[in-house]
């Protein structure tokens, strides 16, 4: 039969897994095995022993699947020339991984590992017995399964080097006291381990059943659909009802297996390995039919030969991938760790972390509330404290003076005052109190515009400090709560005394009109020199009249008013003009200056004490930052157990390959 090129797809390159003529062993192979594969695969074993699948790295590994009493069992007996448990029962409950070392030593080597136990077993008849007792202990006495793995190391002279993984056999109907889901976790369990793309799948086919209807062959073709990475071992030649059939199925590959078939006859009852392989060799040399079966596809020591060799590609493929596996994901988990909120192991390291996070929190809040920097925020524009305060205030002085409007029903509110406060006195005379009326009126008309803009502030003072907070406490969460809470408690605090300010400033400029501004004489004249404008237009058709600065003016309504009581309500309203733009532009000007020294004063001085007295006194002690939520804790354990894994999986690592550069040179 013409040899038969397999070859493998992995990330986009070809592997070569072609099988050569196992019968002339290739000298470079075999010492480019001793001098490179050897270690690499004792480093892989080590890696698979220090479970680093968990971890989410793949490592290349042969795993048996087969249907249930398919012969798997019977084919990694006859690898490693020992006895395993056999029957017609599920004997294989949670996965076996089979390391087989040669070594040179005629005596036997047998250990099993399992649940972190080491146990030597000193005779190979031990050995079935060992792993019964060791399955009972991890699966159980009934028939259920478990994936917890059992490690047999078989350290024996003429082994292959080779490292298989055994897995129960499929089964549909659950015997005994198995679960009814028996088919879904044995599934489960094996499509675990034959999905990544690092696995090779050692198929075990019974020569007694069609194929095509294996379950292995199902699942084996959902993951590999091209049978790359499938290599099919037929057992029970010996038995086969039609060799011509088995010869036919091989032959057309009807199953679609990629790097083909291995025909086998294992030990039958109490026969010794020797007898068995010699039977074996008879079969395939003697049956007229099978002896047919091209050599290099058919007993043991071919099919050793050829899991050897895929083991040594698949391997030296993987390797580097594995490494870079390694270090990321090392790197990804110390990153991860360092994000993870830091731990305080005693008052002291907690008292520490909090002065550290007031002190920076105080020097934040100068430079960018006080100072006006915002080099630490320049993509932020709501961190630009200064240039946002300004457009506050900005925006409050434009409301302001949008809540007067000189021209809408002109000096019809100044007339209806001069007449309620009209009294015995002579004509002519404007008493002081009817300013005051007029005043008190106006400036209660606009006295809730300040108020909002104290809230307004405020609540963008809380919420600059509590991006602060939130950015200083990162590494602490656990601190931030309490942090807030101080924060919003000292803003209340200096928000009540601003509102007073503002209370008090309102109030003032309702009883008291005064101002020592000389731009009040030049307004007043300014607005008195256009009375004979304004009065023209009352006699005009139009009856309105433009006021340069202020806009059109109606004064039809004016025309049947007496001259002294509208020259009386003229003067007012242009008293009350000139006064009003002085009363804004105090008011402005004192919200601006008492909102920057409340801002200082907080900042330099009274947060800092705030937030001690608060978390010292009111909350419950630095104590309370000892207390983690369990998630963290949680977390922070899995991430320093899987530092600790992939550290010492680097260290495997970094080991054979310094073996492997001392070699080479
Ligand atoms: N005649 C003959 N019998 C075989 C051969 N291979 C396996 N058997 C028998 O088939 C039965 C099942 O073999 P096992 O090796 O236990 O099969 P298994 O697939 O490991 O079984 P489970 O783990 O229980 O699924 C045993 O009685 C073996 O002796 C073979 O090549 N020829």
């Amino acid at each position: 039969m013409a040899k038969t090129e397999f070859t493998k797809l992995n990330g986009g390159k070809v592997i070569d897994l072609s099988p050569d003529d196992h019968t002339q062993k290739s000298p470079p192979l075999v010492a480019s095995y001793n001098e490179k594969i050897r270690p690499i695969l004792d480093a892989v074993d080590k890696l698979r022993r220090l479970n680093v699948t968990q971890e989410g790295i793949p490592l290349p590994t042969i795993v048996v699947v087969g249907d249930q009493s398919s012969g798997k069992s019977s084919v990694l007996e006859s690898l490693a020339g020992i006895s395993l448990p056999r029957g017609q029962d599920i004997c294989t409950r949670v996965p076996l991984i089979m390391r087989l070392q040669h070594h040179p030593d005629p005596a036997p080597e047998f250990v099993l590992e399992f649940q972190k136990k080491s146990v030597k077993i000193g005779e190979e008849s031990q050995i079935s017995e060992a792993i019964s007792k060791a399955t009972a202990e991890i699966a159980g006495n009934c028939k259920g399964i478990s994936n917890v793995p059992l490690t047999l190391v078989v350290k024996k002279k003429g082994v292959p080097d080779l490292t298989m993984v055994d897995l129960p056999g499929i089964t549909r109907v659950p015997v005994g006291d198995q679960p009814k889901d028996i088919y879904e976790q044995i599934s489960g369990m094996i499509m675990e381990y034959i999905k990544p793309d690092e696995s090779i799948i050692l198929n075990v086919l019974s020569a007694l059943v069609d194929f095509t209807t294996c379950g292995s062959i199902c699942m084996s073709r959902s993951v590999d659909s091209t049978g790359q990475r499938t290599l099919a071992v037929v057992t029970k030649c010996d038995q086969c009802p039609d060799e011509s059939d088995l010869l036919n199925k091989v032959n057309t590959n009807a199953v679609n297996i990629g790097l083909g078939y291995v025909c086998v006859r294992n030990r039958i009852g109490d026969e010794t390995y020797g007898e068995a392989r010699t039977k074996e060799a008879t079969l395939f040399e003697q049956h007229p039919l099978l002896s047919k079966i091209d050599k290099s596809m058919v007993g043991i020591p071919a099919l050793a030969h050829r899991l050897v060799q895929i083991q040594s590609v698949i391997i030296s493929k993987c390797f580097p991938d594995i490494i870079k596996n390694i270090n990321e994901k090392l790197n990804a988990s110390v990153l991860n760790l360092n994000k993870l909120p830091r731990s305080f192991a005693s008052i002291p390291d907690a008292m520490v972390a909090f002065m550290q996070i007031v002190v920076s929190f105080k020097e934040t809040l100068q430079k960018i509330l006080v100072r006006g920097e915002y080099d630490d925020y320049e993509h932020d524009k709501e961190m630009h404290c200064n240039a946002r305060l300004a457009e506050m205030i900005d925006t409050l002085s434009k409301d302001l003076e949008a809540s007067v409007n000189f021209c809408e029903n002109f000096l019809v509110e100044e007339m209806k005052v001069l007449e309620e406060a009209n009294g015995i006195r002579l004509p002519n005379f404007l008493p002081h109190s009817v300013f005051l009326i007029l005043l008190k009126k106006k400036v209660n008309g606009i006295s809730d515009l300040p108020l909002t803009f104290v809230n307004k502030v405020c609540a963008y003072l809380e919420l600059v400090s509590s991006r602060v907070l939130i950015d200083l406490c990162a590494n602490y969460p656990q601190m931030l709560p309490l942090m807030k809470k101080a924060t919003q408690h000292v803003m209340e605090k200096i928000k009540l005394k601003f509102v007073e300010r503002v209370d008090e400033m309102i109030e003032m400029e309702k009883i008291i009109d005064y101002t020592c501004d000389p731009e009040f004489i030049t307004s007043y004249n300014k607005l008195m020199g256009k009375r004979d404008q304004i009065l023209k237009s009352m006699s005009s058709i139009a009856g309105t009249t433009n006021v340069e600065g202020y806009g059109i003016i109606y004064t039809k309504h004016l025309v049947n008013v007496p001259g002294n009581t509208w020259d009386q309500a003229f003067d007012l309203k242009m008293r009350m003009t000139a006064y009003w733009k002085i009363v804004l532009k105090r008011m402005v000007d004192c919200l601006a200056l008492q909102l920057w020294f409340f801002m200082q004063k907080v900042v330099n001085k009274e947060m800092e004490m705030e937030i001690v007295n608060e978390v010292m006194v009111h909350g419950g002690g630095i104590e309370k930052m000892l207390d983690e939520p369990t998630s963290v804790v949680k977390k922070r354990e899995q991430l320093q157990s899987s530092i600790s894994l992939l550290k010492e999986s680097k260290e495997i690592i970094e080991q054979v390959m310094d073996n492997i550069e001392v070699t080479s040179n």
